[in-house]
């Protein structure tokens, strides 16, 4: 068996995709003109009952297939939402958003990640600056380069591509961000405000940020769910959590070191599963008609395919959208959120900094 490889067994009952896309823009698009917490239509609401089933299980039939949360779609949606607001900007005030990477070392995924942002940026006008460092280099030339950024007010978001190299101290690097331009949300400070209550980030993690914001979009209910959070990281896991948390839901952290991870997480009506461990989470870890959030980007190898291998989840999709009533495919889910809310801190940086609404 291929490692990571989960079902092979019966061909789960897909929607197809023309249908789904259909139905997802019906919804999505007439709920972008309406404030978020007022999204009610008759699609709308069919879904959401299939979503608050979960706190009440019912017996799913064996042809049961979840709902695709389609965050390809939705990401586009948010980039031209943030495009038309570039340009409303550019207009007005003549200030054009700007975007710095830092990107340390030879990663060819890290490349990869830099250079669709980039190209992001250019698809919604925001102005995108690079800085490409060797793997050898110091931990003060990196410092440097971001004090550069911080000074420079034609840069409004600055993002240092993680993994550094394991010679840099990574909490000393990201530091070194201003907290007004820190888009990754990574400071320490936006990261302890958005734990506090009453108290207001700056900026919130793009990615934890576009699985909520996934969540809103289909009108998927948080407040008083049960939700569990596979994985703790600073960048996704706990952050995840704290939104979540901020969101009213009440929260379960699984972790490496979790004792019975499958219990814990067949309880939940809302999962992230934010691991790195290809289809980690079974059918069976799964409450009937919970809603999944795969974040997990991992690749396994694939014959068939090109590259020689193929992106899989955190989730074995297969098993897991004959029992949840929604979920993220990957790719194709949060992965293109995470770009999408990185361009919206970006603009909300630049919008900030000169008092524009
Ligand atoms: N879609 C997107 O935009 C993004 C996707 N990713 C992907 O998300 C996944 C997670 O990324 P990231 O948070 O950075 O990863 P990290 O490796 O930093 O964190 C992984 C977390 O999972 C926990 N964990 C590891 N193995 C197990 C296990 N067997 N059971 C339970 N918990 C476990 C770890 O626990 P412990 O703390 O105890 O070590 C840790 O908290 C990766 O696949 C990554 O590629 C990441 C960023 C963005
Ligand atoms: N400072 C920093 N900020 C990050 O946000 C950050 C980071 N470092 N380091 C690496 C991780 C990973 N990450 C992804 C972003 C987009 C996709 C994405 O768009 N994925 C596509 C697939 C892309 C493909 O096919 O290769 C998808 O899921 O559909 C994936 C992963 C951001 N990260």
């Amino acid at each position: 068996m291929v490692i990571g490889e989960c079902s092979t067994s019966t061909a789960p009952r897909f929607f197809p995709m023309s249908r789904l896309r259909k139905d997802a823009a019906g919804i999505l698009v007439r709920r972008l003109s309406l404030p978020r917490r007022s999204w009610a239509s008759s699609k709308v609401q069919s879904f959401r009952t299939l979503a608050v089933r979960a706190s009440n299980p019912l017996p799913v039939a064996s042809e049961a297939s979840a709902k695709v949360i389609d965050g390809k779609y939705v990401s586009k949606l948010i980039r031209d939402e943030v495009a038309a607001e570039v340009s409303r900007m550019k207009e007005a005030i003549g200030v054009v958003p700007g975007l710095a990477v830092v990107l340390v070392g030879e990663r060819k995924d890290s490349a990869t990640y830099v250079r669709n942002k980039k190209k992001a940026c250019e698809s919604v006008g925001i102005n995108s600056f690079e800085v490409h460092l060797p793997e050898d280099s110091k931990e003060e030339e990196v410092v440097k380069f971001i004090s550069g950024f911080n000074d420079d007010p034609s840069v409004h978001g600055i993002l240092v591509q993680l993994p550094l190299p394991s010679h840099m101290n990574e909490q000393s690097i990201l530091n070194a961000v201003s907290i007004e331009k820190d888009v990754d949300g990574f400071h320490p400070l936006n990261i302890g405000r958005l734990a506090m209550r009453g108290r207001e980030p700056l900026f919130v993690p793009c990615t934890p940020k576009g699985c909520i914001e996934l969540l809103h979009r289909y009108g998927i209910s948080i407040k008083g769910k049960r939700a569990v959070v596979i994985g703790r990281s600073n960048i996704v896991g706990m952050p995840a959590a704290l939104l979540l948390q901020r969101e009213d839901a009440t929260i379960s952290i699984v972790h490496s070191r979790t004792q019975n991870a499958e219990e814990i997480t067949r309880e939940a009506d809302i999962i992230i599963a934010a691991v790195g461990q290809p289809n980690m989470v079974r059918g069976s870890w799964i409450k009937p008609g919970a809603v999944i959030i795969d974040v997990g980007i991992n690749p396994v190898e694939d014959s068939k395919s090109s590259r020689g291998y193929k992106l899989v989840g955190d989730v074995c999709y297969e098993e897991a959208c004959k029992v949840a009533s929604a979920i993220t495919p990957v790719p194709g889910g949060v992965g293109p959120m995470t770009i999408a809310m990185l361009l919206s801190n970006t603009l909300t940086s630049a919008k900030r900094v000169h008092n524009f609404q």
